[in-house]
Parts: C-alpha cells; sequence; structure tokens
C-alpha cells in the first residue's frame, strides 16, 4: 500500500518539487511521509515544508531506516557521492529510484551494495500539475511489488511508460527535455503576437490554448497527428502557406535534431560519469 511508504527526496530542486506537488494532490501518501533533503539549501528546505507540508531534513539527519523508497534527485554529477554515502546505511529491500539524465541502473547498481533494488525513471515537469510523461526501467533485482508500487507513485504525476532502459536516452530527449521545446515553440508564438500589436498576456494565453487544444485532441480523438493536420490545411489556404514556410525554414529538421541532441546529451552523460569512476 503506498498510503503506508515514505518517500524520501535527495535533491530539491525543480525536478523534486514537481513531483511532490503532484503527489500531494492525490492525497495518496500523507505529506508528513515524505521527506526532503538537499545539498545545503536551507531557505530552499523551509519554503518546501511550508507549502507542502513535507518533513524536511538536513543530509546528515536523514532518518535512512524508515525509508522505503529514496528519490535522487540532484544533478547527475552528484549521484556518485550520494550513492556512497547511502550504501551502507540502506537495506537491499529500500528502493533507490533515480530522475537523473543518463543515469543508468547499472550505473546505480555497481555502486551499491549487491542486490540493491534500483529504478531509473525519467519524469517531466509536468508532474507538478499530475500531466507528466513518465518512463521507468526497473534495475535487476527490484521485487516485482516495489515495481508496481513505484509506479502507482509515478502514476500520481502523470503517465507512466514502462520501456526498456535502452530507449530511455531517446525517451529523455522526447519527454524528459520535451516540456522545453514547447515552451520555446510558445515563446516564439506570443513574441510574434505581440509584435504584430497583440497584448502579451492575451498573445501567450492562445498560444497556450491552441496547443493544449491540439494535444488534447491526439489524446481523446486517437488519430494521427499527420491526419488532424490535415484537416486543418485547406488547399491554398493560410495553414498551407504556413506549413510551406515550417519546410522552407526546416521546421521539422529542427524538431528532430532538438530531441535527437538531447538523447545523445543523455549518452553522454553517463560516459562521462562512468570515466570518472575508471579514472578515479
Ligand atoms: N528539471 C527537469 O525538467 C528534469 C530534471 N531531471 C533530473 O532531475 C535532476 C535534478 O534536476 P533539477 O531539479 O532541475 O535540478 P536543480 O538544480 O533545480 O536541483 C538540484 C537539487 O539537488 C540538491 N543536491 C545537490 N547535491 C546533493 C546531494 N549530494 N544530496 C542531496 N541533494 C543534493 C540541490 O541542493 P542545494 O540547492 O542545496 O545545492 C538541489 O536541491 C537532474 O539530475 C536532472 O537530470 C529529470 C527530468 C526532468
Ligand atoms: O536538462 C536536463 O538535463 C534535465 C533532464 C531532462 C530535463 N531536464
Amino acid at each position: 500500500m503506498l498510503k503506508q511508504k515514505t518517500i524520501a527526496f535527495l535533491g530539491a530542486g525543480s525536478m523534486a518539487e514537481a513531483m511532490i506537488s503532484g503527489l500531494i494532490q492525490t492525497e495518496k501518501v500523507p505529506a508528513d511521509q515524505i521527506i526532503v533533503t538537499n545539498k545545503c539549501n536551507q531557505d530552499r528546505l523551509n519554503r518546501m515544508k511550508y507549502k507542502y507540508g513535507v518533513r524536511t531534513v538536513s543530509l546528515s539527519d536523514m532518518p535512512y531506516d524508515e525509508v522505503d523508497f529514496f528519490i535522487l534527485a540532484m544533478k547527475p554529477k552528484g549521484a556518485e557521492e550520494t550513492l556512497a554515502a547511502i550504501k551502507d546505511v540502506i537495506r537491499a529491500n529500500q528502493v533507490v529510484i533515480s530522475v537523473l539524465a543518463g543515469i543508468s541502473t547499472s550505473y546505480m547498481e555497481e555502486r551499491l551494495n549487491q542486490g540493491q533494488e534500483v529504478i531509473r525513471v525519467m519524469p517531466n515537469t509536468s508532474s507538478m500539475i499530475q500531466e507528466s510523461a513518465t518512463a521507468m526501467s526497473a534495475g535487476a533485482h527490484c521485487d516485482n511489488n516495489n515495481t508496481l508500487l513505484v509506479q502507482e507513485l509515478l502514476e500520481c504525476m502523470g503517465k507512466v511508460y514502462v520501456i526498456d532502459e535502452a530507449q530511455m536516452d531517446i525517451f529523455t530527449g522526447l519527454a524528459g527535455s520535451g516540456p522545453a521545446y514547447f515552451y520555446y515553440l510558445m515563446e516564439q508564438m506570443e513574441n510574434i503576437g505581440k509584435g504584430s500589436g497583440m497584448d502579451g498576456e492575451t498573445a501567450r494565453k492562445i498560444a497556450a490554448q491552441t496547443l493544449y487544444g491540439a494535444a488534447k485532441m491526439i489524446i481523446e480523438k486517437e488519430e494521427s497527428p499527420a491526419n488532424l493536420r490535415e484537416k486543418v490545411t485547406s488547399p491554398n489556404g493560410t495553414t498551407a502557406a504556413g506549413l510551406d514556410a515550417l519546410k522552407k525554414y526546416n521546421g521539422g529538421e529542427a524538431i528532430s535534431q532538438a530531441v535527437n541532441h538531447a538523447a545523445r546529451r543523455s549518452k553522454e552523460i553517463s560516459k562521462e560519469l562512468d570515466r570518472v569512476l575508471v579514472t578515479s
């Protein structure tokens, strides 16, 4: 039962806050069973405690024995130090869940004790409003019951896709980083609206509602984006003119390059961190 589980976030940044916010809204885990810590920013912890009612502790005061799920939510380069710090103070069935880009289950398993349960996860910041597209891949020693509980936990933050870990880099490029591409697109739309004399706030809302409506159409109507695009496009009409410009300026190529570069960076992070172990 998720309600009886205690969850510790090691890291209190944007991603941890988005996950905590989503989780609190479902009321599936009582706020006082969520423990949050960070490196040193006490103000940030105070704000999290005030806003969400979670327990906050300094790293050295983490009540390790109480915790069922540890969620690593620091930057990838901080993983090594954290894994070393928790290695001998946790039991094998206390699941270590990482949301860190580029950190594989084998990376964690190699740095923890034999048989440690680990799960690699890639959420996005829409966890904040329970609309994340989150991927998860369990490590080699993960108990089936714990895997299902972690899936239930992540479902508090949005949709969950259980994927083969080999696809985690591309998932990161698509969905972990994905919100940023759409925010970038909406920045451009807002600016062009403003530049054409529209009030900025109105232009922003129009861009957001248009994106939201298009996404909802795909999800609810279960039609392909290509079909839906054709339905917007009248012969020799305004959309055809817009799409021609997108093609002329390599819009499609720009999008696929963005996803591929993000996925490649996820792979690179794994290699860079593995190199640290080899050379240290
Ligand atoms: N932001 C996003 O959209 C997404 C991020 N991620 C992953 O989430 C992770 C965190 O990203 P994000 O929240 O954006 O980063 P932030 O920089 O916002 O937050 C990092 C947090 O980690 C804390 N921290 C640093 N070192 C340690 C440590 N040794 N032990 C405990 N806490 C520590 C920091 O504390 P302090 O402030 O005190 O230094 C801070 O609270 C990254 O690894 C990223 O790959 C995954 C999916 C999406
Ligand atoms: O930019 C990053 O590295 C993290 C991982 C996915 C989204 N943000």
